[in-house]
């Protein structure tokens, strides 16, 4: 059957390995019969991405490390010549210093703070300034990965808590702004996963234990259910919406205890 994304261009921003969150998103929207492009953050990546990508039948697959406008122009520019336009991006980035994720958050220095922020934050914002251009006329969609970090203490997050709150508010000042234009953003805010990004922090086995034994569902929650809840977002079941954080977290995020 073809898919509820047939016919729609979706540009990925986050691939790092077959574990990423944005690859199991991407699975999903290429199930659903969306063609993709994706980027990458650095040769070494290359390697890792590109096979991965042309095993779905994607040819664009492009370097952007979104603390460069140069290569976030240079992306756009090649999407908008080799497509007539975009109609879903993926941003599945962060980034914050490793030494800021162990020590007290009160220690965070103003390089540490600024490269969290303007990697895990602000790319958002000019990703999708960019994107909105090849949206017009399109009904295009913006969805963005957070963490519940932002919401509530979570021992050691730290400044990517603070970033993830200012990723949520952009999330709702770019709906305000993209809305009569008929671009929707959102935010999914997902249970923890072990990715490359959850490899090497402290204890995260013991979080991921946690979590799964507190949630409500008893379980934690798989890259999948990530990637469905994608393809709801941008799609045509998901037109009401824009501006939200949904939580595909088993549920954790509700409890008290
Ligand atoms: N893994 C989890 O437990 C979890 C939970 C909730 C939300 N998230 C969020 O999901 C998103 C994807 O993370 P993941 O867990 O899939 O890990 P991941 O390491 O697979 O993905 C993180 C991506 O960020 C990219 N990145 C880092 N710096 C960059 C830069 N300067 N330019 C371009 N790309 C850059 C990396 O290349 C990598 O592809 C992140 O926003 C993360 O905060 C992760
Ligand atoms: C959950 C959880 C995560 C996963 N998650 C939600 C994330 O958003 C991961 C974000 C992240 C950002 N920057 C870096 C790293 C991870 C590790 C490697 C590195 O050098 N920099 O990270 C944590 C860090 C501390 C505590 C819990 C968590």
């Amino acid at each position: 059957m073809s898919g509820i994304l047939a016919g729609k261009k979706a540009l990925i921003f986050g691939v790092a390995n077959e574990r990423s969150i944005a690859w199991a998103v991407a699975r999903e929207l290429h199930a659903q019969g969306a063609e993709l492009a994706f980027t990458y953050a650095g040769e070494i990546l290359e390697k890792r991405v590109r096979p991965l990508a042309e095993g779905i039948g994607s040819t664009l697959v492009l370097p952007c490390d979104v603390t460069r406008d140069e290569e976030i122009e240079a992306v756009f520019e090649t999407v908008g010549r080799e497509w007539d336009g975009l109609d879903i991006l993926i941003h599945a980035i962060a980034y914050a210093k490793k030494e800021d994720l162990s020590q007290p958050y009160v220690q965070t220095g103003r390089e540490g703070f600024h490269t969290a922020l303007d990697i895990s934050s602000y790319s958002l914002v000019v990703l999708t300034r960019h994107a909105a251009r090849l949206m017009k006329g399109r009904d295009g969609a913006v969805v963005t990965l957070t963490y519940m970090g932002s919401e509530k203490v979570v021992p050691n997050y730290n400044v990517m808590g603070v970033a993830k709150a200012a990723l949520e508010a952009s999330v709702r000042y770019l709906a305000y702004d993209l809305g009569p234009e008929g671009i929707r953003v959102n935010a999914i805010s997902a249970g923890p996963v072990k990715t490359l990004a959850a490899a090497g922090i402290a204890g995260f086995r013991d979080m991921l234990r946690l979590a799964g034994e507190r949630a409500p569902l008893k379980r934690n929650v798989e890259p999948a259910e990530i990637g469905r809840t994608a393809v709801y977002l941008v799609s045509d079941m998901g037109s009401g919406v824009t501006g939200e954080t949904i939580h595909v977290d088993a549920g954790y995020n509700i409890m008290g205890m």
